[in-house]
């Protein structure tokens, strides 16, 4: 079994500790026969509460199905995944999708912004969908929170990549998602752009209160988390709290030069 439970810290009320999401025993594999592939071997993770997560490990090492699963974008093949107090391994597609639409928020790579809508329409684009109103003082606060106040009315074609990015993160903040998920979400932005972004991915967390999870292969961005976890092999085999990018990067190089054992 492999394991990434740290000490949480205790919320504010009832002494529950303040895990966002949990997975426990989870194995997801693909194929079967010869072509089986282990993705997740028996994953146990807690994701803090109002921490920023990062998650890394080499190509194929199962990053992304670990992020897909926790975020029920994908099913298991066996174990439990939490979010909240709410078990979504065993949910029906209709309670997940609603779920997801409700308590999770996404950014991935591409920025996924729809072109004849405006910054501010992309941004409240999800909440119209689901026919709820934006919360304006929220909104205002997430806005600025991301640097955008004098871009709202500018389509995704008139913002600079990482303008675009920003709107992606302001829509994932908007409705307040229990967590927010993060697939390389600054992959395709240089790294001046880049770092804007985690900035404000790390202002959202500090001054919103949010909770984030980043896959990412980059050991600058991991950097901006307070901790990172490592996999390999579809295992959880370190972690790091606070981490620098050096620290990052030498126990990436570890990976290389040792094979991918902990
Ligand atoms: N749909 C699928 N069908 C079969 N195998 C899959 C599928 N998705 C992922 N895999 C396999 O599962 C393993 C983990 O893949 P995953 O994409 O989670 O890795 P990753 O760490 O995110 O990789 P990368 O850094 O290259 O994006 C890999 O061996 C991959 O080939």
């Amino acid at each position: 079994m492999t394991t990434a439970m740290t000490e949480t810290r205790q919320g504010g009320t009832g002494g529950h500790p303040a895990v966002a999401a949990r997975a426990r025993e989870v194995v997801k594999a693909y194929g079967s026969g010869e072509t089986r592939v282990v993705a997740l071997d028996r994953v146990d993770v807690d994701i803090h509460r109002g921490r920023f997560t990062a998650i890394m490990g080499p190509s194929g090492s199962g990053k992304s199905t670990l992020m897909h699963c926790l975020a029920g974008l994908d099913t298991v093949t066996s174990g439990h995944i939490h979010l909240d107090d709410t078990e979504i391994t065993g949910l029906k597609d209709k309670k997940l999708t609603q779920l997801r639409r409700d308590k999770i928020g996404f950014i991935f790579q591409a920025f996924n912004l729809l072109p004849t809508l405006n910054a501010l329409e992309n941004i409240t684009l999800p909440m119209d969908i689901a026919g709820r109103k934006p919360d304006a003082q929220w909104l205002a606060r997430v806005v600025e929170t991301v640097g955008l106040a004098g871009r709202l009315k500018h389509r995704p074609t008139e913002l600079s990549g990482g303008q675009q990015q920003r709107v992606a993160v302001a829509r994932a903040l908007a409705s307040r998602p229990q967590i927010i998920f993060g697939d390389e979400p600054t992959g395709n932005l240089d790294s001046r752009a880049g770092a804007e972004v985690l900035g404000f991915l790390r202002q959202s967390v500090d001054e919103l209160g949010q909770t984030m999870v980043m896959v990412t292969h980059d050991p600058v961005a991991a950097s901006y988390a307070d901790r990172v976890i490592f996999l390999a092999d579809g295992r959880i085999v370190d972690e790091m709290a606070n981490p620098s990018a050096d620290q990052v990067l030498d126990r990436m190089k570890d990976f290389d030069a040792r094979g991918r054992t902990s």
